[in-house]
């Protein structure tokens, strides 16, 4: 079992609605409970900065920095892992960009966000992702390369490279241009990164379909069949990547007319999409019920943070946020349990914090009120 990483110590700085706030959190489960608007998601926010990427909410850095504040924010975690105590620090300075974000870890200044990745790893749940099995192809793919975190956290790096990549074709195609040095180079970049993606994705759904199966078949969060859509996904399951690199690479060549035409490259793994089934009823994830449909997802992160923990060594800091509410007594219960057996520091909201009173004695309760947050009073 993979040794526990918690986070003992979070600080916030003009981040959202905290000016100041500074809370000492214990391994296991921790339950943010208080109104709505109270601030209880920021928190879950700030954590999720903690890894490279913008968080569960995806926002621009100029909205999350405190309104009313100097234009930068800090965040800061006090880690207790295998190997001793970790500080990791991120947020901007007054007056830096969207690009400025810092990073520091044990107080030296780190080359990329993704170091954070080596000391602590990240895994969350919210009501945004509720409609991941029915919303566009583009979410889907956004959650996979994240999964794929787990087994290579170069992965987020060469994402990006692609994109940079596909952009830069796209746009010699728009401006109508010949240039077939020009299209060659950049073609043979995108060939390159495009099947590394492929090769990642597809090992990571053979991953996660390995854990999925170890959910009991017969338990409240349904066993789900995971796949590809992508050509290059599985053509990299059967063949050498350097034949499959070639044969993409020839497949952009050979199509620039007709993306051209398009305006936009029509093939490579920014199309390609995770297809979700739901095991026992046979049915797409999308047709399924509301309620069917979260118990996959709760399934599929859970499954997920254990590949985590199992492939980095370090059990992952789970962030649910108002899981309680989408679920019934049973399922919170089957839930609560999971995350015992996982060993993960599990940080859940709610509005009610009668919803966690199973975990009494055996979870950190506070209440958040705007700005502030302090012990649970009846917990
Ligand atoms: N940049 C910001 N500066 C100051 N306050 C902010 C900023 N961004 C958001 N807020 C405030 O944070 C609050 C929302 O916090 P949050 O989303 O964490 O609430 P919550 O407790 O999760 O609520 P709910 O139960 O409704 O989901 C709102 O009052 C909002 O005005």
């Amino acid at each position: 079992m993979p040794a526990q990483t918690h986070i003992s110590k979070l600080t916030l700085t003009n981040f959202r609605n905290y000016a100041a706030l500074a809370i000492d959190l214990a391994p296991g489960a921790v339950v943010f409970s208080g109104d709505n608007g109270a601030g209880k998601t920021n928190l879950l926010e700030a954590i999720s900065l903690l890894t490279p990427g913008r968080g569960l909410r995806r926002a621009p850095y100029a909205d999350v920095a405190r309104e009313g504040g100097d234009g930068g924010f800090a965040l800061h975690a006090r880690l207790d892992g295998p190997d001793g105590q970790v500080e990791i620090g991120t947020g901007i300075s007054v007056g830096e960009g969207e690009g400025g974000r810092r990073v520091r870890i044990n107080g030296a200044t780190a080359r990329s966000a993704e170091d954070m990745l080596e000391w602590l790893r990240v895994v969350w749940l919210t009501p945004a992702m509720d409609a991941l099995f029915t919303g566009p192809a583009a979410d889907r793919r956004r959650f996979l390369d994240r999964l794929v975190l787990a087994i290579d956290p170069g992965h987020g790096q060469r994402a990006l490279d692609y994109e940079k990549a596909m952009r830069g074709r796209n746009r010699l195609l728009t401006d109508g241009s010949r240039d077939d040095r020009w299209f060659e180079a950049i073609e043979t970049q995108m060939a390159e990164t495009g099947v590394a993606i492929a090769a990642a994705r597809a090992e990571l759904v053979r991953l996660l379909a390995a854990m999925i199966d170890r959910l009991p078949d017969t338990g409240p969060f349904p066993q789900a069949d995971i796949s590809l859509s992508g050509d290059l996904e599985a053509e990299v399951s059967s063949a050498p990547a350097v034949d499959v690199e070639e044969r993409f690479r020839r497949a952009l060549a050979g199509g620039r007319d007709r993306d051209r035409a398009a305006g936009r490259t029509l093939e490579g793994p920014h199309r390609s999409d995770l297809l979700v089934r739901h095991r026992p009823k046979a049915m797409p994830a999308e047709l399924c019920s509301t309620g069917e449909q979260k118990a996959l997802l709760v399934g599929i992160v859970l499954s997920h943070a254990r590949l985590t923990g199992e492939m980095s060594g370090m059990t992952p800091i789970l962030l649910l946020d108002e899981i309680a509410a989408h679920l019934d007594g049973g399922r919170r219960a089957a839930l609560f349990s999971i995350l015992e057996e996982l060993n993960c520091q599990a940080f859940m909201t709610g509005t009610d914090a009668a919803l966690f009173s199973s975990l009494m004695g055996r979870a950190q309760f506070l209440t958040v009120d705007h700005g502030t947050v302090g012990p649970t009073e009846d917990a």
